[in-house]
C-alpha cells in the first residue's frame, strides 16, 4: 500500500421533529433534529466514510447496519473511533481531513471549535489538522428548504 490515501465521504439526514441535532458529537440547540437508526450525526458519518474509503473498506453501514438493533440510538463517535482503529491496524494514521457542511439553518460556524475538539480526539490528531465549515445551500432545493443536513469530507490517511 501506498504512503499516503485519500478518501471520500458524503452523507444527508433529513429533519425531524423531537430529535436532538448532533453533529461532530456536538449537541447543537435547535429547535429540531436529524432523523436516523443511530443519533443521525451526518457529519461525523461522512467523516468516518472517508477514513474507510480511504483504506478501500466498505462503508459504514457495512459496520453497523442500520437495521441492527445494537447500532438503534448509537453515538456516532463510537463509528468514527472504529473507522479510525481499522485504519491504525492497517498501519495507517489520520494526516488531516477537510469537511464541508450544507445546513440552511441553523448557524453551525459558533460550534465548530467545539466539533473540532471532539473530532480530533477521536481522529487522534490535533485541532489544527481539521478543516470544518458549514454554508447554506442558498435556499435552492431540498437543502436549501432546510429539510435536511448533509455533509461532505475528505481525509488523508498516511503510514505510521
Ligand atoms: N448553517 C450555516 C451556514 C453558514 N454559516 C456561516 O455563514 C457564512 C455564509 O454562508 P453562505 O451559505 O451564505 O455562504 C458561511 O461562510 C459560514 O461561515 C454557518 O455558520 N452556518
Ligand atoms: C449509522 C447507521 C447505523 O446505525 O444508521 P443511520 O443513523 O440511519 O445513518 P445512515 O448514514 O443512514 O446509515 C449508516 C448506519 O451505519
Amino acid at each position: 500500500m501506498s504512503q499516503f490515501r485519500i478518501g471520500l465521504g458524503y452523507d444527508i439526514h433529513r429533519f425531524a421533529e423531537g430529535r436532538k441535532l448532533i453533529l461532530g458529537g456536538v449537541e447543537i440547540p435547535h429547535s429540531k433534529g436529524l432523523d436516523g437508526h443511530s443519533d443521525a450525526d451526518c457529519l461525523t458519518h461522512a467523516l468516518a466514510d472517508a477514513v474507510l474509503g480511504a483504506l478501500g473498506l466498505p462503508d459504514i453501514g457495512h459496520f453497523f447496519p442500520n437495521d441492527d438493533p445494537r447500532c438503534k440510538g448509537m453515538d456516532s463517535q463510537d463509528i468514527l473511533r472504529r473507522a479510525v482503529e481499522e485504519a491504525h491496524n492497517r498501519g495507517y494514521r489520520v494526516g488531516n481531513c477537510d469537511i464541508a457542511l450544507i445546513a440552511e439553518e441553523p448557524k453551525i460556524a459558533p460550534h465548530l471549535d467545539a466539533m473540532k475538539r471532539v473530532l480530533a480526539q477521536n481522529l487522534r490528531v490535533e485541532t489544527t489538522e481539521i478543516g470544518l465549515k458549514a454554508t447554506t445551500n442558498e435556499k435552492i432545493g431540498d437543502l436549501g428548504r432546510a429539510l435536511g443536513i448533509a455533509a461532505h469530507a475528505t481525509v488523508l490517511l498516511e503510514k505510521i
